[in-house]
């Protein structure tokens, strides 16, 4: 699902109101019921309503969704937020029909205008939507406060009010904190960007129509993986297909304490579906790994306690397929940063065809010595967590100054990006961004960067391109994390609980 920007939707309306055709108050008539539906199903008949209206066109939704509310018998109020002389056509429009109605809106010109908001109560918040274009003041941020102050349900229509769906907000802004945003058939680059979240709440997109050609062809570099799209990439089993369908991986992983991210990452890596999988660990690794993932082969490292990549003194020579025989190379979970291991990539990469996938202390390394980034194989994915990619780039001042970098880096060293974190976002060597719709809290635990490591590693050895294989990864990583969720709570999640829940279906 793509993301546009306002001027975009903007015109997605206007699209929208040339080409169905339908007349705009029509058309804000139908994002107004299909926000009734979506709020009767949550909120009984008997729940006491406060619906604060702005003078745009947000405030002319909730205009209308108070007279629809209205016909269900709904306990409301209506409160208009006068702060300008100004109406827009259509709030005047719905003002005039919700009047002929009901006969008491009342307006707010001064602070002692805006009602005392109750526990049992719920907010809709249609203040100011879309339209923002400067910080709320006056009445307005004296009426965002006392809703913020107020122990009510709120649920914001569109957008919260006060929030900019595409540029930054000023640190000292007033904005809505909803706990639902119910926006209108496209999601806001807004309510992926960890910042926000407090001004966003739970959000849920509704469908309302709009023109499917324009989205189709309006020109964006921000996606919103839904469930649909991610299924889609998935690739259909041959019933004649072998082992050796499904490639092999290796994973360059663990270090003396760490060999648990080894195990991880290898079982993760099983989990998605490789052919065959070979780890690589320093020897203190070795009987640990053929005990615990049986399925695996283990190359044991010629060090005890490090990689290095030099073979054991006893088995010059003997350590299997050259490290560019295999599908794919998963590096990074738990390695460390000893000199060895920075050796070792250093020596590794200049001789790598293939994209690989690059993790932790990997990144790390590479951040200490930037000039090996140069050598990465073409569309290798590196997995940083925001920590680490600041590391590789520098600090950003807000979340879109990040995108920026995120973009900019991806593209300068031709590599796929996931930036995790909630709504995990993967840059593209052309300069898109795919944020992620599946995980949940609990996934902020110990080993699951490891077990996306071992997934990403199995999809590209599976032959899945790099973009598709980190879009896919991230989307059944996360949803393994909201299986888990459903069935213990997200509190106490274990890394292994997430290989568990990995289903491919
Ligand atoms: N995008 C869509 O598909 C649809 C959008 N509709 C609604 O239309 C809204 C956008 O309407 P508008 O463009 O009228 O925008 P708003 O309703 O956000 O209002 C903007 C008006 O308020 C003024 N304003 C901006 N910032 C202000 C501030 N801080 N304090 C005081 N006044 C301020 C602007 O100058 C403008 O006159 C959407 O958020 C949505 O609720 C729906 O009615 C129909 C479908
Ligand atoms: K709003």
């Amino acid at each position: 699902m793509k993301i546009l920007n306002v001027d975009q939707i903007r015109s997605l309306d206007q699209s929208t109101i040339q080409h169905e055709p339908i007349a705009p108050i029509n058309l804000m008539e139908r994002a107004a019921l299909t926000f009734v539906d979506w709020f009767v199903d949550r909120f009984t008949p008997t729940t006491p309503t406060k619906i604060f209206c702005g003078l745009g066109d947000n405030g002319g939704d909730g205009l209308a969704i108070a007279r629809l509310l209205l016909e269900r018998e709904y306990p409301i109020e209506v409160y208009v937020v006068r702060y300008a002389p100004r109406e827009s056509d259509d709030f005047m429009h719905n003002h005039r029909r919700l009047k002929l109605v009901f006969d008491s809106v009342h307006y707010i010109e001064l602070t002692h205008d805006i009602p005392t908001i109750r526990h049992n109560e719920v907010v809709i918040d249609a203040i100011l939507g879309s339209g923002l274009s400067r910080p709320s003041e006056g009445i307005v941020e004296d009426t965002v406060k006392a809703i913020n102050r107020a122990p009510a349900t709120v649920v914001s229509v569109d957008i919260a009010s006060g929030l900019y769906p595409n540029q930054p907000n000023g640190s000292t802004d007033v904005i809505i904190e909803p706990d639902y945003t119910v926006t209108f058939q496209l999601p806001k680059l807004a309510f992926v960007l960890p910042k926000n979240g407090r001004y966003v709440g739970d959000w849920h997109i509704l469908d309302i129509q709009l023109h499917k050609r324009y989205i189709d062809l309006a020109p964006t570099s921000y996606y919103f993986t839904q469930p649909r799209e991610a299924r889609l990439l998935l690739r259909k089993r041959d019933r004649f297909s072998n082992k050796g369908s499904f490639g092999h991986a290796l994973l360059l992983v663990g270090s003396y304490g760490k060999i648990g991210a080894a195990i991880l990452a290898a079982r993760a890596c099983l989990r998605s579906g490789v052919g065959l999988l070979t780890v690589q660990v320093p020897q203190c690794g070795y009987t640990i790994l053929q005990t615990v993932v049986p399925e695996a082969m283990c190359r044991p490292d010629g060090n005890q306690n490090v990689l290095t990549g030099i073979a054991p003194a006893d088995q010059p020579g003997k350590q299997g397929p050259a490290l560019t025989d295999y599908s794919a190379i998963g590096i990074g979970p738990g390695i460390g940063k000893a000199p060895e291991t920075l050796v070792m990539l250093k020596n590794l990469l200049p001789t790598l065809k293939k994209p690989i996938v690059v993790d932790a202390d990997a990144l790390n390394l590479l951040s200490e010595n930037r000039e090996l980034l140069n050598q990465l194989p073409p569309n290798s994915i590196l997995t940083p967590h925001p920590k680490e990619f600041e590391r590789l780039t520098k600090k950003w001042a807000n979340d879109y100054q990040k995108l920026d970098l995120l973009r900019e880096f991806a593209q300068k060293y031709r590599v796929v990006v996931v930036l995790k974190g909630a709504y995990s976002a993967v840059a593209t060597p052309d300069g898109d961004i795919h944020f992620n719709s599946t995980g949940n809290p609990g996934l902020s635990t110990g080993g699951t960067g490891d077990v996306l490591t071992g997934i990403l590693t199995s999809l590209l050895a599976q032959g899945y391109d790099p973009v598709e294989a980190a879009v896919l990864g991230v989307f059944a990583h996360g949803l393994a994390g909201d299986r888990v969720a459903e069935q213990r709570g997200p509190i106490g999640m274990t890394a292994s609980d997430v290989i568990d829940a990995l289903r491919w279906e």
